[in-house]
């Protein structure tokens, strides 16, 4: 595909997007479609759409209009593009700009919902538009090393056979940033051999926070695909580890994961008993994560926020139910928002007396990566 026809294909994707379309199922729709289109092509179009959500509002306004055509009109202002010669009509390239087109102004803006913003900088205080201008670029790739199937300097020896580049984080050994090569990850000899798994940098120092003494009974309650129970069992392969789901098919990859990784990880369906260590990665509104998933800022609304936040407090009172007595229960969002985050335990703790706050952390990509929110709270 030329450029031009890379950016007509993007018009229509986002089209679909700002309609509410959620942006990997628009992609997908796409890429069905187009049976011409190479992994270079899907790979582009996918770039141009995402950067182009990330910073919608300064785009659309660059661009001179609010749909997919301002969005690319705007990314191609801002990137020193030569607007006619991509925007010609001609073949597979989008129609020629027209007046008001030609007429799109820069607008200092932080791409954040006007809903949104009063709660985005009460959370964020003095940091809130650095956090909000990182929000619109592109997120890095993180490796999490697994020593318990390879020592560091063997992982990076296969990282780097494979074309990946990484340095480490000077605050954990185990984190690995990619400097470059990160499309070859998943098809590498050092992923598909355990001795590495992608998470971002965020989770990972929130997880080596965790108490994990051998033999003590840990329960992922929201498990997912299981990032933060593999974590822990690369940690310590003496946890017994336990991993939960309200809906198991999102634990569907789960057991090829911990196979890959070496890690006994056992599903449960009814979790019972008590865990020295219970994790509640609760689902959030994901504005830690708005780098990655930038549609989901632009489709989060406040009955949304309002429900996640009921079932966050029905998700904590359930899982401290399940902790030990001198057993902890390590809440995680990757929100910012306080609302999901300090409020969430403030009410807890007023819920919950015999729990006390034993440290709380909030991760931004000013101090780290993506948003990430920890709670770890100890049970009398
Ligand atoms: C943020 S995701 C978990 C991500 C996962 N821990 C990981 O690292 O890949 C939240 C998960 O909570 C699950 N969930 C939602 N409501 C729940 C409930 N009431 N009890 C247990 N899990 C729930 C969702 O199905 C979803 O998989």
């Amino acid at each position: 595909m030329t450029p031009a026809a890379r950016i007509s294909a993007a018009i229509g994707v986002l089209d679909q997007v700002l309609q509410g379309a959620p942006a990997e199922q628009a992609l997908l729709r796409w890429s069905r479609a187009s049976r011409f289109a190479g992994s270079g092509d899907r790979a582009a179009v996918r770039d141009l759409v995402f950067d182009a959500l990330r910073r919608r509002d300064t785009l659309a306004a660059l661009g001179g209009g609010p749909g997919g055509r301002g969005l690319m009109i705007g990314l191609c202002r801002e990137t020193g593009e030569d607007l006619a010669a991509i925007f010609t009509g001609e073949g597979h390239a989008p129609a020629p700009l027209t007046e008001s087109e030609r007429a799109g102004h820069a607008v200092p803006g932080d791409n954040l919902p006007d809903w949104l913003r009063p709660q985005w900088r009460r959370a964020l205080g003095s940091d809130a538009d650095a956090v909000a201008a990182a929000m619109g670029q592109r997120a890095p790739v993180w490796l999490r090393h697994n020593p318990q199937r390879a020592g560091l300097a063997q992982a990076l020896a296969a990282l780097a056979a494979d074309g990946i580049e990484t340095a480490p984080d000077p605050r954990l050994a185990s984190a690995l940033r990619v400097i470059s090569g990160a499309r070859r990850v998943a098809s590498g000899r050092a992923y598909g051999e355990g001795m590495v798994e992608l998470q971002d940098l965020s989770p990972q120092l929130a997880c080596a926070e965790l108490p994990c003494a051998p033999g003590m009974r840990v329960l992922d309650y929201c498990a997912g695909g299981g990032g933060k129970a593999l974590a822990l069992a690369a940690r310590n392969p003496e946890l017994r580890i336990e991993a939960h789901d309200a809906e198991p098919d999102r634990m569907r990859d789960l057991p090829v994961r911990a196979r890959r990784a070496g890690a006994a990880i056992a599903l449960t369906a009814r979790p019972s008993g008590h865990y020295g260590l219970v994790v509640a990665d609760v689902p959030c509104s994901g504005s830690g994560t708005w780098r990655r998933q930038p549609d989901a800022k632009w489709r989060l609304t406040p009955e949304r926020l309002e429900q996640l936040r009921r079932i966050q407090a029905s998700i904590l009172d359930r899982a401290a139910g399940l902790v030990a007595a001198k057993g902890h229960l390590a809440y995680m969002t990757c929100s910012l928002l306080t609302a999901e985050n300090d409020a969430q335990i403030q009410a807890f703790l007023q819920r919950n007396q015999d729990f006390a706050l034993v440290q709380d952390r909030l991760w931004t990509p000013l101090t780290a990566s993506d948003g990430f929110f920890l709670a770890l709270l100890r049970r009398a």
